[in-house]
């Protein structure tokens, strides 16, 4: 039975709408009801009428699969013989009509109206979506003005701060930093040219040679994209289509009579753009509604900005209605109650943070004191003296499913994707039934980190971060002999070898398939794999080292989220449930295990080389490669930004844990270490304010 607030959701007759509520209240619940309840009451309507944006393909496959049972109950239910034929048509249709994530919202659009050709956009009629072009427009940029530099006998002021590779590493991701937040890269080149006009001597210097590769990779992906648009492109293009092409803006007006958009907290400045574009307030505007909770909003990274979100609510507020619900009807009363009182006392702790804490409303009064302590229990791991995190996980489901608990109520939920594979093996080997969600792609292995992580060790065995990395890999283990091995037998040769050679080398001098193969046959499979993989890319190309460890790079980030199709996840086995916090969004499970509660946001990701401030732009913090690496190079602006930088960092990361947390319907396990060091910014050390 829907609540009096939901009621109000489900049936407001308002052109927009917007539902803010905290987790579990039942937003996608409204959501699927208003559908319904539209379907029910205009007969002249279908599904095919609505557009329903969701923000990843588990969450689309959640939304039909509830749509699903309640076009079928009322099918079923139904005794009008007319009543009965349209909603079997629905449920036919369901499959067909626009129920998807943004990006395939956006390339609808985007192939309805193409190929198109404006002077900053266009594409062909057969474009790909992949992330290729990006990657074969830093790759002749940085060669080209490599060479241009040369040629002139110019010197490269990066030189004295970074070897190439890590140049391009650092300079990709600010590229994707500025796309995917859909900063303009003009503005940026703009404010960024504007303020090396102030600065003197290196400062300058370095600023000039990020604007001029910034202008050339510009250019190049700007060649590029006719043939292949990133998935960036596709949120831009369609933004920048609809700002210019008003056909197009009339054409999708006319194909939906309501728009409803999920998880609307994760909106980026280009969704909410295209948006406003279609639900303008005219007459033929069809109506919007969107559910959102800004304490859910975890995908920063990939564009979404919570700013965006607070400027449609304050447009809402003023051309519709804004609804709220309380009571959350997923957790027990303990589960409730244990997260209104931690992040109360989080953000107490820490008023710094963009969090605002809610209280939500238990599904049943209680009567008794509430007890927190029944909601949660601790498995306290002790990694250095080999109690592993993945074999008391392992062993605590083993007791759990002796004493009569079944594998489908357990989720273990994961920060990264690389921590997932450890537990997987864990559970196997106790012969577990388990499912790893959206983690089944070859690069985001382990085993395949960890190459990455030794090969930027091996390009520089000098940083001490990137040896840091090396040790805790599966092929060191922290024995600092073995990381000596390969300074000593690996590092020598990496000019006379080609990759797939220097892989041989590593497996031979580190034993790693030896040590590997009778506990993790399938790492050894993927460790073969790779360098045949790698065998194969040297081919015909004379590819060194660097570039070799930039691709499997580029491999592991672009493959980090759910890009692209995740649908083969399985559905409904009993078995444990491995997935990322992130793609857990939107889901439930009755037992949630928490693990590596003890790890925080790593120092380079803390601290990037590189952050875009919108007033003055490009600003960077550089460490010279060569000498004391503790005499940085900031420029201006840099230093008052790192703060509210990682300020924000850590909003983002207590909003993954507010995520994580009301996951769980029963009970929540924390699983931390014993060694979690005090003054750690992470999770295990904020549940000590329970
Ligand atoms: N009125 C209700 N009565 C009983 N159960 C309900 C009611 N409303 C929602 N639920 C159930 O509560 C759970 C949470 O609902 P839902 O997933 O829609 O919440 P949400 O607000 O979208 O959560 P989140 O923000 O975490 O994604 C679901 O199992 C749903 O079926």
């Amino acid at each position: 039975m829907l609540t009096t607030e939901q009621q109000a959701a489900v049936n407001s007759t308002q052109k927009f709408i917007l539902v803010k509520a905290g987790a579990g209240t039942g937003k996608t619940e409204v959501l699927s009801q208003r559908i319904l309840r539209l379907l029910q009451e205009h007969n002249e309507l279908s599904i095919s009428d609505m557009a329903v944006i969701t923000f990843t393909n588990k969450a689309t496959e959640n939304l039909l699969a509830r749509l699903k049972l309640y076009l079928y109950h009322h099918w079923k239910e139904t005794t009008n013989p007319d009543t009965k034929m349209r909603f079997r048509y629905e449920l036919e249709n369901l499959n067909a009509v626009q129920i998807s994530t943004i990006h395939k919202f956006c390339k609808s659009i985007l192939d309805q109206a193409g190929p198109l050709h404006y002077p900053d956009f266009n594409y062909a009629p057969n474009y790909s979506v992949t992330e290729a072009s990006t990657r074969q427009a830093m790759d002749r940029a940085f060669e080209e003005w490599y060479l241009e530099k040369n040629k002139r006998n110019e010197k490269i002021q990066h030189e004295n701060v970074m070897p190439y590779h890590r140049f391009r590493n650092v300079f990709e991701k600010l590229y994707h930093m500025l796309r995917s937040q859909g900063i303009s890269i003009t503005d940026a080149l703009k404010k960024t040219k504007a303020e090396l006009s102030l600065d003197t001597g290196a400062i300058r210097a370095y600023k000039k040679e990020l604007v001029e590769l910034l202008e050339l990779v510009v250019d190049y992906h700007q060649q590029l994209r006719y043939q292949t648009l990133d998935p960036d492109n596709l949120l831009e293009y369609c933004y920048k289509l609809l700002s210019r092409d008003a056909d197009s803006v009339s054409h999708v007006k006319s194909a939906y009579k309501y728009i409803f958009v999920d998880e609307f907290q994760d909106t980026s400045l280009y969704q909410t753009g295209i948006i406003k574009k279609i639900c303008d307030g005219t007459p033929e505007s069809p109506s919007l509604f969107v559910v959102g909770d800004s304490k859910q909003s975890i995908y920063q990274f990939r564009g979404a900005d919570l700013s965006s979100y607070q400027q449609v609510e304050k447009w809402i507020k003023r051309s519709g209605e804004i609804l709220s619900l309380s009571t959350n009807f997923r957790s027990t009363t303990e589960l409730v109650y244990l997260v209104n009182t931690l992040f109360e006392r989080i953000k107490g702790a820490n008023p710094q943070y963009s969090f605002q804490p809610e209280p939500l409303k238990p599904k049943e009064v209680p009567t008794l004191p509430v007890n927190t302590a029944e909601a949660y229990e601790w498995i306290m791991s002790n990694e250095k003296e080999g109690r592993t995190q993945p074999e008391l996980v392992a062993h605590y489901i083993q007791e759990q499913l002796e004493a009569g608990k079944s594998p489908g109520e357990f989720a273990i939920l994961f920060r990264k994707n690389y921590q997932m594979m450890d537990f997987f093996n864990a559970l196997s080997a106790l012969k577990i039934p388990c499912q790893l969600i959206g983690a089944g792609n070859f690069y985001n292995q382990r085993e395949i980190v960890d190459t990455y992580k030794i090969l930027n060790y091996i390009l520089s065995p000098t940083n001490t971060v990137y040896a840091e990395e090396a040790l805790e890999t599966i092929y060191i283990q922290n024995d600092k002999e073995q990381l000596k091995l390969i300074t000593e037998h690996v590092v020598p040769i990496t000019q006379k070898r080609t990759p797939a050679q220097l892989l041989d080398r590593l497996y031979q001098v580190t034993n790693v398939r030896e040590r590997l193969v009778t506990d993790l046959p399938k790492a050894v499979a993927n460790l073969n794999k790779l360098k045949e993989l790698t065998r194969q890319l040297s081919i015909g190309e004379n590819i060194q080292l660097q570039e070799y460890t930039n691709w499997l790079h580029l491999m592991i980030a672009s493959h980090k989220e759910e890009q692209e199709s995740d649908t083969a996840d399985g559905e409904n086995v009993d078995a444990v449930t491995l997935i990322t916090i992130h793609k857990a969004k939107g889901l439930e499970y009755p037992i949630v295990i928490l693990p590596r509660l003890e790890e925080a946001v790593s120092q380079t990701v803390l601290a990037p080389p590189i952050i875009y401030s919108h007033t003055t732009g490009l600003e960077f913090s550089y460490a010279p490669y060569f000498g004391d690496r503790s005499v940085r190079i900031n420029s201006n602006g840099y230093n008052t930004l790192i703060q509210p930088y990682q300020d924000e960092l850590h909003s983002e990361e207590l909003r993954v844990f507010y995520v994580a947390l009301t996951r769980a319907e029963k009970k929540i396990v924390f699983v931390g270490d014993e060694h979690c060091p005090k003054k750690s910014i992470c999770f295990q050390n904020w549940l000590k304010l329970l």
